[in-house]
């Protein structure tokens, strides 16, 4: 296999390092003999070209659409398709995945993965990977600059120019120095944006389920509510979950500070928007900014609708947290190449939803992939139709959760459509692939 795995037009000027991950991660399976089969990719919502060039070197059939599909236009589509990519917006659902009887695995180029049905997949043998945090700057950055626009009220006033008027005036107006910004989830992006935040002088306090390090002179909070009656700013980094919808109602947004200011970059599901429209238009909150909705538009152009529009100092953003051309390129890059290793290699590591397997090749081995469901014999039996084959098992490795159990096991003999058809056949078995 190649290295140099994007074409120079491909790339922006800033963003010209070839991809050094790719290389070195996919050199391991330059030994190993290309599939068996042709490999049919599904890209949708406009998956950055990284991750395109690498799939086509392998020689994989990529097809890449610029929009996400519904369930209805999935469920036709993925019925031929090994690989899906995905973005923020494409819901795959149980019924999707129940459609999905090729489909090996799925790429989530994001950090999120509650678009996806995750217990569905793990049942029905596909795992999941994402991109755990090579967008986690470019959202940490972008809070930082709403903090600064909203302080100074950047976007009314801009508006005002733009519209020939000019409005001149300190009242309202802060340096962001000194000021506390409540950060509610403390993980890859919330810690990230204590540093920067820290950094121009702010004092941070956070609240996070979970004990985690603060980082700097950052303070843990004991509650959401201490957070949330204590901070100049409150910024949300939570995921999606039944814990954290509307968990920020009016009863929450009272408790903030008169002037006080709301930003959420996590999921829509976390803010009731119409309490928060009503803050702004009452002046108890001083501004918001707002990436993330409910229901966001399938495809760029579309009609867009919030209770936000028009509120005072208010900015709203088009779910653009991660996308800067350094965090997509990074995510076109990890995500297309886990995909890449579970189509050659069968290695599952990564997988957000699945144990974590990799098995180093050995030459003159042949790979047997079973994914089957977690009762007790099943390693038994797939080994008894080795044994009455006189086949050796060179090397086998089992990884489990409390319902599925996902098996690579490298035999000395080339395996024959039989053996699989055997082991697929086998009561518990959910999915089962000759690699090679
Ligand atoms: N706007 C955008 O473009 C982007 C949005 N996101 C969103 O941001 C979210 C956070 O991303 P990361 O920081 O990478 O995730 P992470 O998993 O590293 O951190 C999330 C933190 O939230 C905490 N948490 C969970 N439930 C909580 C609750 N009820 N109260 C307080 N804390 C809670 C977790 O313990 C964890 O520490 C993602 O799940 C995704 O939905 C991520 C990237 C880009
Ligand atoms: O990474 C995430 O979770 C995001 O929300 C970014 O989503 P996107 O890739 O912009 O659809």
């Amino acid at each position: 296999m190649n290295s140099g795995r994007s074409s120079p037009q491909s790339r922006s000027p800033i963003c010209s390092s070839p991809p050094k991950y790719a290389e070195m991660e996919l050199q391991h399976l330059e030994r190993i003999p290309p599939p068996r089969h042709p490999v049919k990719i599904l890209l949708l919502e406009n998956v950055h070209q990284t991750g395109v060039l690498l799939f086509e070197k392998e020689g994989f059939q990529v097809e890449l659409l610029k929009t996400s599909l519904t369930e209805e236009e999935l469920m036709e589509k993925i019925k031929d398709v090994h690989v899906i990519g995905i973005r923020s917006k494409t819901k795959i659902t149980k019924r999707v995945l129940e459609n999905a009887s090729k489909l090996l695995a799925i790429g989530c180029f994001c950090i999120g993965t509650d678009q996806v049905d995750l217990e569905a997949a793990e049942r029905l043998g596909i795992p999941v990977f994402n991109s755990p945090f090579a967008n986690t700057r470019s959202v940490a950055e972008l809070i930082i600059a709403e903090i600064v626009c909203l302080s100074r009220k950047l976007f009314d006033v801009s508006k005002g120019c733009h519209e020939g008027q000019w409005f001149k005036s300190a009242v309202g107006c802060h340096e962001i120095r000194g000021k506390t910004l409540g950060i509610v989830g403390y993980g890859h992006i919330g810690s990230q944006l204590s540093v920067l935040a820290e950094s121009q002088g702010m004092n941070v306090i956070f609240y996070d389920i979970i004990p985690v390090l603060p980082l700097g002179n950052s303070t843990p909070c004991k509650s959401l509510e201490e957070v949330l009656s204590n901070s100049d700013f409150v910024t949300l980094h939570v995921p999606k979950s039944p814990q954290t919808e509307n968990m920020i109602g009016e009863k929450q947004i009272k408790l903030m500070k008169k002037g006080a200011y709301l930003l959420n970059a996590s999921r829509g599901t976390v803010v009731d928007l119409k309490a928060l429209a009503d803050s702004l238009r009452s002046g108890h909150l001083g501004g918001a900014a707002i990436d993330v909705y409910p229901k966001e538009p399938k495809a760029n152009g579309s009609g867009f609708e919030t209770p936000l529009q028009n509120c005072p100092n208010t900015i709203l953003t088009p779910h653009i947290g991660g996308s800067t051309e350094e965090a997509q390129q990074m995510i076109g890059e990890e995500v297309a190449t886990a995909l890449i290793k579970l189509v050659r290699s069968g290695s599952t590591v990564n997988a957000v939803n699945f144990p974590n397997l990799e098995v180093p090749f050995t030459s003159s081995s042949h790979r047997i992939l079973n994914v089957h469901r977690n009762v007790p014999g099943v390693l038994r039996d797939i080994n008894n139709i080795f044994a009455s084959r006189d086949t050796n098992v060179k090397a086998q490795v089992l990884g489990t959760t409390a319902d599925i159990g996902y098996l690579i096991v490298d035999v000395d003999k080339e395996t024959s459509e039989e053996v699989k058809e055997a082991i697929a056949s086998l009561k518990p078995s959910l999915r089962t692939r000759i690699l090679y």
